[in-house]
């Protein structure tokens, strides 16, 4: 999932999206020099779609008659569309208002069937509202009092029947709007907020529409695609905290992200479930985000801090459980007012961590950094309010991408230490095995090889004797009447003549011999490139040394003896059947009074000495 990534890499992806922030508002910028004046309706302009943006006639209050194109509006007031009421709002109207746009058709599509497929798309109104075209009604949204049903941020499309326009060629649309709850108007303000209003052909208008909201549904289920992945990742491995928090925010965000969509809507869900769920999401928003950061950056969470975390989730969760809208304009600016010290707090902390020369807290700033600018743009739309597009979502992204680059790059460099230590591991571990390898060939009381590594040894020797033709001798050499030394003298005395037997027999022998203990008191020798005669003269040199070598134990001289055995190994025969032949010899020459050395050959057995 994870490629090897550098810091490197984020750097361009959130120049991108810092380009397209800024393109977004170059796009504001433009819409805001829409013409004054419409133009006249014509087939052309039908077919590019013909933008309603600009000045309308409004007047506050309420009166079904205001519907009628006949109507002389003039001395109305005239408002630009988009544009929000003032705060207060028009209490004494009930939050009511009209607003009409008088348009001049072209004569040249009176009559024709274009005019039949004419349509207007509606950007997003606060908070019910009907629409009349020529004085009909022709769609609505949410309720009007006295049902006083609260539907905003619902963008349609509603067709306008040709009978609208008329004979004059003159077509008025006629906008009736509830401003909603006080507490909304007094908040929020009203009226026809944002979006795009157009007059156009029904099917490019959806068409338009709908491809209008496919990138943001993209993201959003990419988003929680990605969220959830990285759960899953933290589900397989509980060390993985940080993916965790990622997961929950990346989810967050997407949920946050459809709730912005107006796919939103294609669910069965009612307009005040589906605001539950936007207002949960971005209120726990901040508290995620923190765990997440200070998770990223291995931070302790101080109390206060944790004290801060769990205000924005007990304001998710009070936001959702009170029932209604009023909870929504209540709260939403003092949550705002609420998050401004994190959007001092994390920059800042990531500065510092970026000064320490932490490279994931410099990836995460940028993305934090961009995504405060969105948020404050937001936050002035509804505080000041600001004629601006809402950028949070490129925010979002910003924050999600400069993460999930700081967090590939923590899995590389976890990866790479892993290897690291990996490597760095298997090096004491082959190095252990080396040792314990040698350990198990080694006899500890007298250093010499044991047993087993004399096997090893004895088997080299029997390969090379069937490349080389050359013949070798094993000799078994055992201390006589060793119990004595043990039995008057105890067992360190018993143990101190056999070390120093060993060292004897190490240092009479030729560099290419190999001497072993066998076993007890028995050792064992062998002598490559060596016939039963040489092997002979080398038992017999050695028992000489042994008898002559006083061993010195305490105040005592121990005077010691050998009796040696040997065989010559035979083509054919098993090493253990040739160590069989030495020790026959061996019990021969103990047979024969011992301090002997006694050759086994093809013959029988003969004395040497
Ligand atoms: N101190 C000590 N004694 C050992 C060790 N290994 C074996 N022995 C003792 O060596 C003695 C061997 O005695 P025996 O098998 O009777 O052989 P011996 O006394 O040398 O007599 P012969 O071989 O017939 O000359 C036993 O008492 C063992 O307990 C050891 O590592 N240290």
């Amino acid at each position: 999932m994870y490629p090897t990534t550098t810091n490197r890499a984020v750097w361009p992806l959130l120049a991108l999206i810092f380009a397209v922030c800024l393109l977004t508002a170059g796009q504001w910028a433009r819409a805001q020099s829409v013409p004054q004046e419409i133009p006249r309706v014509s087939a052309e302009n039908l077919g590019e779609g013909l933008s309603l943006r600009g000045q309308w006639r409004f007047r506050p209050g309420d009166d079904v008659n205001w519907a009628d194109p006949a109507l002389e509006d003039k001395h109305w007031q005239t408002l630009r569309v988009p544009e929000r009421w003032p705060m207060s709002g028009y209490p004494e109207y009930g939050h009511m208002g009209w607003y009409r746009l008088t348009l001049g058709v072209d004569p040249a599509l009176h009559g024709t069937r274009l005019l039949e497929e004419v349509a207007v798309k509606m950007g997003k109104v606060l908070s019910a509202y009907e629409l009349y075209a020529g004085g009909e009604l022709i769609g609505s949204v949410g309720r009007l009092p006295p049902l006083n049903e609260v539907d905003y941020d619902r963008e349609r499309v509603f067709s306008i029947p040709q009978s609208a326009v008329a004979a004059d060629g003159r077509l008025v649309l006629a906008l009736r709007v509830w401003g909603g709850e006080a507490e909304l108007v007094e908040a929020w303000g009203a009226g026809a907020i944002s979006g795009s209003y157009v007059l156009g052909y029904h099917r490019d208008l959806l068409i338009d529409a709908v491809l209008a909201e496919v990138p943001g549904l993209i993201l959003a289920v990419l988003t929680f695609f990605f969220g959830c992945y990285h759960l899953y990742l933290y589900w397989r491995n509980r060390s993985l905290e940080t993916f965790f928090w990622f997961g929950l925010m990346a989810c967050n965000i997407a949920i946050y992200g459809v709730m912005l969509t107006q796919w939103k809507y294609a669910t069965d869900l009612t307009f005040l479930t589906m605001k539950k769920i936007e207002f949960g999401a971005v209120y726990l928003f901040p508290a995620v985000a923190i765990q997440m950061i200070w998770s990223l950056l291995r931070l302790p969470i101080k109390r206060w801090l944790r004290a801060y975390q769990l205000t924005f989730v007990l304001a998710a969760l009070l936001v959702v459980a009170i029932p209604g809208h009023t909870v929504h304009y209540l709260t939403l600016e003092w949550w705002q007012l609420l998050c401004l010290p994190s959007m001092v707090l994390a920059p800042w902390v990531l500065f510092r961590e970026t000064r320490a020369g932490n490279a994931e807290a410099r990836t995460v700033l940028l993305g934090t950094l961009i995504f405060v600018c969105t948020a404050l743009n937001d936050m002035l739309i509804d505080l000041v309010p600001l004629e601006s597009p809402r950028l949070a979502p490129l925010g979002f992204l910003a924050v999600l991408v400069s993460m999930m680059v700081s967090l590939a790059n923590r899995f590389t460099t976890m990866y790479t230490a892993l290897e690291t230590e990996v490597a760095e591991r298997t090096a004491e571990l082959s190095e252990a095995n080396r040792q314990l390898a040698r350990v198990a060939r080694v006899d500890h009381l007298t250093g010499l090889l044991n047993r087993r590594g004399f096997t090893e040894e004895a088997e080299g020797e029997i390969r090379r004797t069937f490349r080389s033709g050359k013949p070798f001798c094993v000799v078994l050499a055992d201390v006589d009447n060793f119990k004595q030394f043990n039995d008057q003298y105890g067992h360190v005395c018993g143990d101190h003549v056999l070390k120093r037997t060993a060292a004897l027999l190490q240092d009479r022998l030729r560099e290419v011999d190999r001497v072993a203990r066998w076993g007890g008191e028995e050792f064992i020798l062998l002598l490559p490139e060596t016939d039963t005669e040489g092997a002979a003269v080398v038992a017999e040199k050695l028992r000489e040394a042994v008898e002559q070598n006083l061993v010195a134990f305490d105040d005592q001289r121990l005077s010691i003896t050998m009796t040696f055995g040997i065989a010559a190994f035979r083509k054919g025969e098993s090493l253990d059947a040739c160590i069989a032949r030495a020790d026959t010899a061996l019990y021969h020459g103990k047979e024969n009074g011992r301090n002997k050395v006694m050759i086994g050959n093809y013959k029988g057995l003969s004395l040497v000495n």
